[in-house]
Parts: structure tokens; C-alpha cells; sequence
């Protein structure tokens, strides 16, 4: 491998210490009736940069939310229509909490409507929320693909939430001034100075409301002696509680708001991912609590999805294990579900956990495997933070391709030439190719499995990218002749 082989490989941004951690930024909700565009617009805001994340077809429907930046601004951006398919049956009651759960939540609301069918009942009653709430409401008459369509679009003033702007999510028309007027409405950058991040690996406790996550945050807290002081701020700011475990630095991160408002949560159960959030933009490794009387519900996976495709990793508490451990062939099943319905979190740790007895919910009771949650979660961030060195990389590309050749792209015969890690956090392969994107799904996932079991690389997304030589290189050699 020469040096100039070597400077073809266009390096993706530094990589960032730590990782991006976009937790205060503002949250921007998009919330509307089915098929108006939602996602078209969720997609177009997010941008391309989480493309390369996803590596598994099917993944891009499950997307939630994402980081959405304009003119240097950044703003989390929640699709709540993705929260859960069987919302989208057209029931007005579950769009208004789908609404309720937005308001409360978002820092400014983007209601999309269909320019095409103008605005329903439904329309209506979302409006009547939205104006009661008070939050920023900015409207986007969606599918306004020409200037008749952006003419009907005028008819959604009569909705009272102020200016409608008409703009085609699909085809981008309108798009860079209804930006415009979103970085308007986004409340200024907080005055409060943002709460310092203490080093160490953050970790934090996410899953369905009354999987114990409480328990077991309360329980570490004492077995860790974590102390926990008063931090000023709002309910949306983090919580960090660094501890020592093991020698390492290990801060459990949580949000103040989010169980304090257990009733509300409780109350909105399949909406809770919302405020899933902001904790999990803000942590490193997710550990996911499984409540084991119930097994893996569809909100598991979604939760598990959503932190994988925002590059963290995963650690699975199967927690309450006393209540099966009774039933052998019940603990048995629930293992197995519990494996195949994660798989697509490529091997996870996934540790049986309880706490028992008087005092369990004020951390009191007895705890079991904690330390071993603990372990986990300190190698699931070993691998996150892996940085593989490139000659290594390159003898295990070298023997996948030994042991199975790329197809041919385009009746071309592939040559992969190089392979570099650029980003760690999680982490980024980049390989040099004779063409760019030359590698099918197949091969690219092989190649993924093949340095995933070589570095143990367990419960993390690995992001994989084939750049060809670019066109410039091409002239540098036709000039040299
Ligand atoms: N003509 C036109 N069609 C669009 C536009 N944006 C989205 N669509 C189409 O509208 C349909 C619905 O788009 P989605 O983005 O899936 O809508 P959604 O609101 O997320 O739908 P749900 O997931 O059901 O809530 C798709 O067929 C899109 O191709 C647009 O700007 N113009
Ligand atoms: N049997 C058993 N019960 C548990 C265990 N851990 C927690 N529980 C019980 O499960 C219930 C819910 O626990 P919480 O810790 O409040 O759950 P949570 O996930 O914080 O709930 P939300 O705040 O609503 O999201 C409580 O009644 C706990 O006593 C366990 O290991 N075994």
C-alpha cells in the first residue's frame, strides 16, 4: 500500500471526542394526520449524513428521529409518526395524544398538512391543540409540487395557526425558506450555561414504562455509592452521576423530567419513546431494560432500533428474571425471544437481571448481575470506542476477499485496495475501491460480520463505506502520461 494509494481515501469528518452529543439541542416534532408526507419531510430535514448509518434495509421506516442542522443551527427531529404503525389507523384519539405528547415535549412543532386534500376534521382538531398550547407552531401545506398546488395551499389558513407554508417535501420546492423560517421559531440557545459532562463512559437506563428502570438506576446508585447533588436547571437538562466501577469512570446519565412524570408516561405508554430521547442523545451506551415477565414487545425493538441508528451501543437488562427463573422452559423461551428478536443488534450482551425484596423500588433490595450489567456495558463501549489498526484491517480484508470474492459490478471485476478505520463512535470503515459503492448488501454485510467477529465487536453498529478513485485522480494520471 503506497502513500498516494492511501491519500485517495477522502477522510469523513475528524472524529469527534466522545462522540456528537446533540442533547440540548432544541426538539423539533413533526406531527400530522397519516400520508400527508411526514416522513418525505423528516427524511429531506435530516439529511443524508444518517444514511450511512443504516446498513439494513427495512431500518429507514423505523426511524424516528435524527439530527436535522440548517445555516449551522442543529435541532433534534422526532417523526412522531413513526412512533408506532397501529397509530396510524386514522383514529383521531391516538393523533390527539400523539399531539398532547408532541406539545409537551417539542420546542417547536411542524404540523404538516396534504395541500392536495386541504384540511380535514382531523386537521382541525390537531389546530385546536396546538393553538391551546401556546408552543411554536410552524405549518407546512405539504405535496404543493406546483404554483396551482401552492395557490390551493392558501384555503389551510382558515386552520388559525398563522402563516401556512407551501412546500414539496418529495421534490424540495419551498424547502430552504420553510428552514429559514424554522430556525426563526427555535427558542434562542439556552442562557443557562449547558451542564459539563464529567469524563468517562455514560451510560443510560432506557426501555418501557415499568420495566424497573427505576430500581435499577435507584440500586446502582447505593451499590455504587453514587451521589447524587442538586443541579440547577430545568427538567430537560441531564443529570450525570459519575462513579467509579472497576477502576473506570462510568457516568450514569438520566434526565430529571423524565421520571419525575411517571403518571404522564405511564398514561402515554406507547409515546414514552419521545422522551427517550433526549437521554439517549446525551449517552454513549444504552442500556435497554426488558421487563422478562413480558418478553420483547414491538416498543423494545423500536427503542433498539433508534439508539442503534443513532451510533450507540446496546446492552440488555432482562430484568425482573426472578419472577421466570421459577419456569424453566418460560426462562428458557424468553432467553431465546429475546436473542432472535434483537438480532438485528448483531449479538448484544444481553444480562438477566433483578433486584428482590423490601425497599426494591428505593434501591433497597437484593440486586443480582448488576456487576455483570456493569461489564457489559464497559465492553460494549470498548467497542464503540475500537480503533482498529490498519494494518490489521487490511490482512482481514485481504483474507475475506481471499476466502470469498466480491461479485462483479456492472460486468467489472471489483478490486478493494485499502481499508482504513476513519471514525470510531461508532465505528467507520472506509475501503477503497476500483468503483464506488461497487459492493452489494451481501458482500458489504459479509464484510461487516468478518470484522465484527474478529474484534468482538458486540451490541454496536459498525458503518461501512466503498469509495471508488475519484475522477480527480483519473486526471492526475492522465496528465502524468
Ligand atoms: N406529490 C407529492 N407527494 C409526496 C410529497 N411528500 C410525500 N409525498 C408522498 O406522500 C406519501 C406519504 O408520504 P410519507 O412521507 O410516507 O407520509 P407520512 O405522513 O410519513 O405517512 P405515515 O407514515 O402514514 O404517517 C408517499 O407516497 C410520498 O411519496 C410531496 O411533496 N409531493
Ligand atoms: N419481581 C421484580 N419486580 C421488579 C424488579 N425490578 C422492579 N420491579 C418492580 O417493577 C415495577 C416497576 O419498576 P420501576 O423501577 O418503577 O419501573 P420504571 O421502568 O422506572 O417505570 P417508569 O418510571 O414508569 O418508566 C415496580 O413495582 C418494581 O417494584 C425485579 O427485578 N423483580
Amino acid at each position: 500500500m503506497t502513500e498516494s494509494e492511501m491519500s485517495e481515501v477522502e477522510m469523513p469528518e475528524a472524529p469527534n471526542e466522545g462522540g456528537p452529543s446533540f442533547g440540548s439541542a432544541p426538539l423539533v416534532a413533526i406531527i400530522g394526520r397519516p400520508n400527508v408526507g411526514k416522513s418525505t419531510l423528516f427524511n429531506r430535514l435530516v439529511g443524508r449524513r444518517e444514511a450511512i448509518v443504516e446498513d439494513k434495509p427495512g431500518v429507514t421506516r423505523d426511524r424516528l428521529y435524527g439530527v436535522g442542522s440548517w445555516e449551522g443551527r442543529h435541532f433534534l427531529l422526532v417523526d412522531t409518526g413513526g412512533v408506532d404503525p397501529s397509530l396510524d389507523t386514522g383514529l383521531p384519539g391516538d393523533i390527539r395524544s400523539q399531539a398532547e405528547v408532541a406539545i409537551e415535549e417539542a420546542d417547536l412543532i411542524l404540523f404538516v398538512l396534504d395541500a392536495l386534500e386541504g384540511a380535514t376534521t382531523v386537521d382541525f382538531e390537531i389546530a385546536a391543540h396546538l393553538r391551546r398550547s401556546g408552543k411554536p407552531v410552524l405549518v407546512a401545506a405539504n405535496k404543493a409540487d406546483s404554483d396551482r398546488r401552492e395557490l390551493a395551499a392558501a384555503a389551510l389558513h382558515e386552520l388559525g395557526l398563522g402563516e401556512v407554508h407551501p412546500i414539496s417535501a418529495a421534490h424540495g420546492r419551498n424547502v430552504g425558506d420553510f428552514c429559514d423560517a424554522l430556525l426563526e421559531r427555535l427558542p434562542a440557545a439556552t442562557e443557562v450555561a449547558p451542564v459539563p459532562i464529567p469524563p468517562g463512559t455514560r451510560l443510560a437506563f432506557i426501555g418501557r414504562p415499568n420495566a424497573g428502570k427505576s430500581t435499577l438506576i435507584n440500586t446502582l446508585m447505593r451499590e455504587q455509592r453514587v451521589i447524587v447533588s442538586e443541579q440547577p436547571g430545568t427538567t430537560r437538562d441531564p443529570i450525570y452521576l459519575p462513579f467509579k466501577y472497576k477502576d473506570r469512570d462510568l457516568v450514569l446519565t438520566d434526565t430529571a423530567g423524565l421520571r419525575r412524570r411517571k403518571q404522564v408516561a405511564r398514561a402515554m405508554e406507547k409515546l414514552a419513546a419521545i422522551k427517550s430521547i433526549r437521554t439517549m442523545e446525551r449517552t454513549q451506551v444504552v442500556v435497554l431494560v426488558i421487563d422478562a415477565t413480558e418478553g420483547v414487545t414491538d416498543q423494545d425493538q423500536r427503542l433498539a432500533r433508534m439508539a442503534f441508528i443513532r451510533g450507540k451501543g446496546v446492552v440488555v437488562a432482562l430484568h425482573k428474571w426472578d419472577r421466570v427463573t421459577k419456569d424453566a422452559k418460560l426462562a428458557r423461551d424468553r432467553l431465546r425471544h429475546t436473542q432472535e428478536s434483537l438480532a438485528f443488534l448483531e449479538r448484544p450482551w444481553i444480562v438477566k437481571t433483578s433486584v428482590v425484596g423490601e425497599g426494591r423500588d428505593r434501591g433497597e433490595g437484593r440486586s443480582f448481575n448488576l456487576d455483570e450489567l456493569l461489564d457489559a456495558s464497559v465492553r460494549t463501549a470498548a467497542a464503540l470506542q475500537k480503533r482498529i489498526p490498519t494494518a490489521a484491517l487490511n490482512q482481514e480484508l485481504q483474507a475475506a476477499v481471499a476466502d470469498h470474492s466480491p461479485p462483479m459490478w456492472r460486468a467489472k471485476p471489483v478490486r478493494l485496495y485499502f481499508a482504513t478505520q476513519a471514525d470510531s463512535e461508532p465505528p467507520l470503515i472506509v475501503i477503497s475501491a476500483n468503483h464506488g459503492r461497487c459492493l452489494g448488501p451481501d458482500y458489504e454485510r459479509y464484510l461487516i460480520r468478518r470484522i465484527r467477529t474478529r474484534w468482538h465487536l458486540r451490541g454496536i453498529p459498525v458503518r461501512l463505506v466503498v469509495r471508488g478513485r475519484g475522477r480527480g485522480n483519473k486526471d492526475a494520471k492522465a496528465k502524468k502520461r
